[in-house]
């Protein structure tokens, strides 16, 4: 495509003009901060970076809106070249220059973020000029930046999600959300579906087998690669001033997307959901939800970008930007930092977490992610992963004086992000994906053999389905209540989830030690079964604020609205991907839906080419061997073969020029590690374990008879 100075020219115009109308006063929302200075709790808040792509897809938005309105769809992908003959441009020009840059150049390179290096004064990411250098060539970054070496953006923190079915599904083919059915009449409400569709109705189903652990594991993976931001308040006007990406920090304020009238009235980004006057929880006319902002780097169509390095690489521990990572690193000894003063450990203290519900001195944590806090029972699970680490340093300490804070932290980071994907690979999958597809799909460990199938081709983004649906599958096997169980596995209390979502006081219990006694009930009790219902904190109580009913949202609705504010297909249309057979009338749908699931998705939808993707998916019937019908099966298998393939340190790969483990240190891994000994060796209050670890009813063992990682053997 030939790029004129005819088309420069409009481009240039139109992204000016975008950049105009958005920060013209007159235009700017009246209300757009969150109401009686209250903020409102939130997990998906945007960090500096985000906010930054943000901007740039804002702008990109706008321009496209004028330009598609002026000339049509087919100038985008002459626009798009322009885009790109700008960033060579302007990266050519040499930054040290003092010739002065005018005015529109500026703007230009503020939106294109091109100056990001050379003006940030914070180093919260680095952008390393080439992956050559030893340290990105040998070492996993904590951004995810370099590890494909061909296109060194692919899965670091703050770039595009994937999408397994291209493109994407927009009302006008651009961004705006679906709201009508193929029938033209409007598409049932969110709420209205969750309320239909997935009420549990205070029926308990527990799992025949698997344990309320396999739930919060599943929670550890997805803050580990998925976290999607929410759009932010925007003052235009500021950003083009400072063009300091450290400065939007303190720009992107909370948007209160809580009243009905929200997008016209506080911002497009606000995608409420209605509720029906006859809720039987909810006695308000709309619940907040704010669109997952838009990070699109081109002109077209909206797309979302993930957070957190998308690899699963431990960025719960570790975090996914330098300042995270600095944040729980103790600088001593390669250790993290702790909170010890109730006797027992936890992670460090956050005094600054504006979310966090609770008051001092029941302060929320510092962890890697942000949703650590989220709710009691993660806790636990992020501390046993610090307190190995911390064990894993002292033990390589004490072997060799003489290494500095930096390379034990590295090695020892290392060595637990292996531990972390064998555990993933060889005990979380098996539980709930079918043999078969594990196969099809590569997900198995080897034995004693090195995995030679990095592919650099593989894109190892996480993608929208897995993102927005498919792995939002373990919301239903969250139960309304977190039993504790004391040393001898009796009965000790227990707390509701919907009474504790960003409340950390649970976790500051010394008098019933703390949080072990929680751990001990995941271990110990059922999870819910995974099915189309959901437990009643799930589905009223999601960040409400204690003895204010109705306060919080439903997550089942705003995981459908989710779905819907992506762009995701319908479901029929992945079904048929996946290689089942297509639908056009509801009942197609009975070779992998049962009757009464039929019915119940014909009393709440109008045609079966309406029916959102996660719904879909909560409602296949179950794979034999599997607690995951097909669609859900294969975006969740889909994705994890990604995660292995296109992650040039995962812990089985051979890699050449890679610092990855040998086969002697894969060996070790693979023989002597089990989640049931980590949580064993990070624990006081337990002394037996279950043989089948996310089998509450499998046979207990001793502690002590399970085997043990030999660091000695990652002492090269
Ligand atoms: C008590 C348990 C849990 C609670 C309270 C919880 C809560 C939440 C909340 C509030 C969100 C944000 C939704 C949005 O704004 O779009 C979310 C997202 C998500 N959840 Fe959960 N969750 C839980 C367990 C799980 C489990 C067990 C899994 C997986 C096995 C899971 C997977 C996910 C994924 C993949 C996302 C998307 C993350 C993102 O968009 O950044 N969650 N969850
Ligand atoms: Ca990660």
């Amino acid at each position: 495509i030939e790029v004129t100075e005819e088309s420069e020219r409009i481009v240039e115009d139109a992204v000016m003009r975008a950049l105009e109308s958005l920060y013209n006063p007159d235009n700017l929302p009246q209300n757009n901060a969150s109401s009686a200075g209250e903020r409102i709790v939130m997990s998906q808040q945007a960090n500096a970076d985000s906010k930054s792509a943000q901007f740039t897809g804002e702008v990109l938005e706008e321009a496209t809106r004028t330009l598609v309105q002026e000339f049509g769809m087919d100038i985008l992908p002459v626009a798009n070249e322009v885009i790109n003959k700008w960033k060579v441009e302007e990266e050519q020009e040499n930054d040290g220059n003092a010739t002065e840059v005018p005015e529109t150049r500026k703007k230009r390179q503020a939106v294109f973020r091109i100056k990001r290096q050379s003006g940030g004064s914070k180093k919260c990411t680095t952008h390393p000029s080439n992956c050559n250098d030893r340290f990105h060539t040998t070492t996993r970054s904590i951004t995810g930046h370099c590890n494909n070496r061909e296109n060194p953006e692919l899965g670091k923190s703050v770039s595009p999600l994937r999408r397994v079915l291209g493109g994407a599904f927009y009302a006008d083919g651009l961004g705006q959300m679906r709201t009508r059915s193929v029938t033209g009449a409007e598409l049932p409400s969110a709420r209205l579906i969750s309320n239909v569709l997935h009420d549990d109705r205070n029926n308990q189903v527990f799992s025949a087998n698997i344990n309320h652990l396999h739930m919060i594991i599943g929670q550890f993976i997805a803050h580990d690669v998925v976290f999607i931001p929410s759009s932010v308040v925007f003052n235009t006007k500021l950003i083009l001033l400072s063009l300091i990406p450290l400065l939007l920090a303190r720009n992107g304020g909370q948007l209160d997307c809580s009243a009905c009238n929200s997008p016209q009235r506080v911002s497009g980004n606000c995608a409420p959901i209605r509720v029906s006057l006859n809720d039987r929880y909810f006695k308000i006319p709309c619940m907040r939800l704010t669109r997952a902002l838009n990070g699109q780097e081109n002109f077209g169509v909206r797309s979302q970008i993930g957070q957190n390095s998308h690899f699963l690489d431990l960025s719960t521990v570790y975090g996914s930007s330098e300042c995270e990572m600095d944040s729980v690193r103790s600088f001593r000894d390669g250790k993290l930092k702790t909170f010890t003063g109730l006797g027992y450990t936890l992670p460090p203290q956050n005094f600054n977490d504006t979310n966090c519900q609770s008051k001092a001195p029941w302060v929320c944590f510092t962890c890697g992610d942000f949703r650590n806090s989220l709710h009691p029972a993660l806790i636990p699970i992020h501390t046993i992963f610090i307190k190995e680490h911390n064990r894993l340093a002292d033990l390589v300490r004490s072997r060799r004086r003489r290494m500095s804070d930096e390379e034990i932290f590295q090695l020892v980071r290392k060595i637990l992000i292996g531990m972390w994907q064998h555990i993933v690979y060889n005990e979380y999958l098996p539980k709930y994906l079918p043999q078969r597809s594990l196969r099809n799909f590569d997900l198995q460990p080897l034995r004693n053999r090195v995995h030679l199938g990095y592919k650099p081709k593989q894109d190892p983004s996480i993608s929208a389905e897995f993102a927005a649906a498919a792995f939002r599958f373990g919301h239903s096997q969250a139960r309304f209540d977190f039993p504790r169980l004391n040393a001898a596995g009796r009965p000790a209390g227990n707390y509701d989830l919907g009474h504790d979502i960003f409340y950390a006081d649970q976790n500051y219990l010394s008098g019933i030690g703390g949080w072990e006694p929680v751990m001990n009930g995941m271990v110990r009790l059922a999870g819910m079964k995974s099915d189309r219902y959901f437990s009643f904190g799930i589905r009223n109580q999601m960040f409400e604020i204690r003895g204010r009913n109705g306060s919080g949202v439903d997550l089942v609705s705003v995981n459908i609205q989710r779905g819907r504010d992506l762009g995701l297909h319908p479901y029929v249309m992945y079904r048929q991907f996946v290689g089942l057979s297509p639908v056009s009338k509801f009942n197609d749908l009975n070779t992998t839906f049962s009757k009464e699931n039929i019915n119940a998705l014909r009393s709440v939808y109008s045609d079966p080419m309406d029916i959102d993707l996660y719904t879909g998916i909560m409602l296949e019937e179950n794979m034999a061997g599997a607690q995951l019908g097909p669609t859900g099966v294969f975006l969740i298998a889909e994705q994890f073969k990604a995660l292995k393939t296109g992650d040039r340190f995962f812990y089985e790969s051979s890699v050449a020029n890679t610092d990855n483990f040998n086969l002697d240190e894969m060996n070790e891994i693979r023989q002597n590690v089990t989640l049931a000994k980590l949580i064993c060796t990070n624990m006081d209050s337990i002394n037996r374990i279950n043989t089948d670890i996310f089998d509450f009813r499998s046979n207990q063992v001793a502690c002590s008879t399970l085997p043990e990682i030999n660091i000695n053997t990652f002492l090269r």
